[in-house]
């Protein structure tokens, strides 16, 4: 079952959900969602000369990556055939019968702005802000302004708690994560060769 805006208030009083900050709760709580904000910060994929990257090799991921810092006021333009990681504003915690699916909103859709490329589901127990996964598949650049409200969250109640949520005690590798984090498959424990980021997820490569 999706949470309607009732549903969602509910639980968002009852504690176990949470969503913070939720400045504008009139605004941002949809009839079956609640729309996210644009965070300032992105990490924009540089241009490289190493033959490829190895999704394992944290060093590669790293090395590959830049941060950049918009503060609100200012726009980060996303230019045709770009991808970018950006962040919500909102740190999100969710309870473990629930699982939210990370949406777009139709009117940047409408302007060609995908939020994510792929992956889009937020596990039962998973905290800390949402990673969007930025592409402008138009042909024209689109100002993203830190502070708009860029995607939705849902939430669908599961028939039972997940028995071994998202966490700590399962390993998992975004927990808590602050801002956008690159990918850090590496940590996969079928990946484990001591390449991978033992940084404890903060991205931050362990050098
Ligand atoms: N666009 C998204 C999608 C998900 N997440 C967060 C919430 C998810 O609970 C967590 C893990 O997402 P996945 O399970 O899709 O990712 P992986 O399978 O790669 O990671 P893990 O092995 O930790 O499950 O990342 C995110 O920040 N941004």
């Amino acid at each position: 079952m999706i949470l309607s805006d009732t549903d969602i208030l509910a639980r968002l009083e009852e504690g176990d959900l949470a969503i913070d900050p939720l400045d504008d709760v009139d605004t941002q709580v949809q009839p079956a969602s609640v729309d996210l904000r644009l965070g300032s910060e992105f990490l924009e994929f540089r241009r490289t000369n190493i033959p490829c990257i190895h999704p394992t090799d944290a060093r590669e991921v790293d090395e590959y990556v830049e941060e950049t810092h918009v503060p609100e006021g200012d726009d980060f333009i996303l230019h045709p055939g770009d991808f970018v990681l950006g962040t919500t504003k909102e740190t999100v915690a969710i309870p473990d019968d629930i699982v939210a699916h990370v949406e777009g909103r139709s009117s940047l859709g409408r302007l060609a702005i995908v939020v994510h490329a792929t992956a889009g589901l937020c596990d039962p127990g998973y905290r800390g802000q949402i990673t969007l996964e930025l592409s402008n598949l138009g042909n024209a650049p689109v100002a993203l302004s830190p502070g708009m409200r860029i995607s939705q969250l849902t939430f669908t109640e599961l028939k039972t708690p997940a028995d071994r949520p998202y966490g700590e005690e399962r390993g998992s590798k975004y927990q808590d994560q602050s801002g956008p984090q690159a990918s850090r498959i590496g940590n996969d424990p079928e990946f484990a060769t001591g390449d991978a980021d033992e940084s404890g997820g903060d991205g931050e490569p362990d050098r």
